[in-house]
């Protein structure tokens, strides 16, 4: 399908881990009025264990995980239906393999300093991937490039002007879902 014909959207909210994906996921899925998905349900229960033990993981860990997120989305476009889904993609190769087939793919950054992320993730509890990992996810990330469709939003402002200026960039780049908001 080409851009001129795609309808449906769906937002990836990808960063390191703590950045604040499953926050912002959730309310923008609440203010879109569409579904929600998480991309930690998508793990193998080996790839918990590997991280809950402190090793991160490697793009071969990664690579049925991220397939898995990508048959997602194709479902979702395929059924015309708006979504969105939390996924660290850190690398460009792994956002090239999300966004292959699916031109409604529309990535959201959520980037800040290794500093306030860590801070967050030390006040956060009852999560398996421990704050160890944090350099690693870092030392994986590749910001989202200029020619990417999508927006980099900055995690050190409040979650309701993260959604706010999200939903504004995805009415600057003509996703009808905004519209609605
Ligand atoms: N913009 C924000 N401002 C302040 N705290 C935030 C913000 N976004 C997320 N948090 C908090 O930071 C922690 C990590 O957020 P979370 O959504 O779990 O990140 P991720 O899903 O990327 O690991 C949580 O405790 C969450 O409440
Ligand atoms: O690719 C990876 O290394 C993992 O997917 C990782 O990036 C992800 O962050 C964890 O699943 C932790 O979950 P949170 O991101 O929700 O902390």
């Amino acid at each position: 399908m080409s851009a001129r014909e795609r309808s449906s959207t769906i937002v990836v909210v990808m960063g390191v881990s703590g950045s604040g994906k499953t926050t912002i996921a959730r309310s923008l899925a609440e203010r879109l009025g569409v579904t929600y998905s998480e991309a930690d349900e998508f793990h193998p229960p080996e790839n918990i264990a590997k991280m809950e033990s402190g090793v991160p993981l490697n793009d071969e860990d990664r690579l049925p995980w991220l397939r898995s997120i990508a048959a997602w989305i194709s479902e979702q476009e395929r059924a015309d239906v708006s979504g969105v889904v939390t996924c660290s993609a850190l690398k460009r190769s792994y956002r090239d393999l999300l966004r292959t087939g699916n031109d409604g793919v529309w990535f959201l950054h959520l980037a800040g300093s290794r500093e306030v992320i860590s801070d967050r993730l030390a006040g956060r509890t009852g999560h398996f991937m421990p704050a160890s990992l944090l350099d690693s996810q870092f030392a994986d990330l590749e910001p989202l490039e200029s020619d990417e469709v999508g927006y980099t939003a900055d995690v050190s402002e409040d979650a309701e002007v993260i959604v706010d200026r999200s939903l504004a960039a995805l009415k600057a780049a003509g996703r009808r879902e905004a519209d609605l908001t």
